[in-house]
């Protein structure tokens, strides 16, 4: 039976497995990214050329590393920033020095119908309020175009929690979920939004005492 989570929850064993066994934030976010190119790799996708829709948090900072792996691996990768990247986590700019740093380069705007598979590395567990207008119109606009999409996580604009729909949100093919799946890939529009749901373990640990709520 698949144990699903809160945020809540995952926060907590996030925090558990970096402060308590010291294990480190980009050990995560490079085991994430393993785990997304493991189930990119094992599926039947059009790998000709990737488009990577990164956010200004930890779900950015997954999808850049992930871009730089499937770059080094020699494939077609884009990396599109979604919001003003002044505004970004520490995690988020330390991946993009390593990206730039291999020979991907962020890209000042990509054209979502050449891409043959979207990586939606926007939002993920920290969604928390409805999207920004523009970002509604764009995940309108790319669930009208025929190319897959993965979503690291959750679908952005999904709800984490509830599953809602938060103003819009991007349609995935398939979702991975890092270490748990979250409550909200079973509730409501969520369902429908995660498509194929693939739950990868990173790593994340959890205490032989934790009492899940679910
Ligand atoms: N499960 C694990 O062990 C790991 C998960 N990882 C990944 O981390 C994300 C969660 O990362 P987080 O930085 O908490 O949040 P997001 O990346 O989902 O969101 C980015 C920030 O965006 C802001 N935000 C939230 N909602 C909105 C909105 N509607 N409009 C604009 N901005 C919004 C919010 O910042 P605030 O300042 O507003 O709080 C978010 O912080 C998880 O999903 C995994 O992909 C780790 O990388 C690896 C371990
Ligand atoms: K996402």
């Amino acid at each position: 039976m698949t144990q699903f989570v809160t945020t809540t929850e995952m926060l907590t064993l996030e925090d558990y497995t970096m402060n308590d066994f010291d294990i480190p934030q980009e050990v995560l976010i490079e085991r994430a990214a393993i785990a997304v190119q493991e189930v990119i790799g094992a599926g039947s996708f059009n790998l000709s050329h990737i488009l990577v829709l990164v956010g200004l948090g930890n779900n950015g900072a997954d999808g850049i590393a992930l871009g730089r792996l499937l770059h080094q691996q020699g494939l077609s990768v884009s990396l599109q920033f979604v919001g003003n990247l002044n505004r970004a986590k520490a995690s988020v700019h330390k991946q993009l020095e390593i990206a730039k740093h291999c020979g991907l380069h962020p890209s000042e705007k990509s054209d979502f119908k050449e891409a043959t598979l979207i990586v939606d590395a926007i939002f993920g567990t920290g969604l928390n309020n409805p999207l920004p207008e523009g970002l509604q119109k764009m995940m309108k606009a790319a669930n009208h175009i025929d190319n897959d999409v993965i979503a690291i996580d959750t679908p952005t604009g999904i709800n984490p929690n509830t599953g809602e729909v938060m103003g819009a949100a991007l349609k995935a093919h398939t979702t991975v979920a890092l270490g748990y799946p979250k409550v909200g890939l079973r509730k409501n529009q969520g369902r429908k939004y995660c498509g194929d749901l693939v739950v990868k373990d990173i790593g994340v640990l959890t205490p032989d005492t934790f009492a899940f709520s679910l």
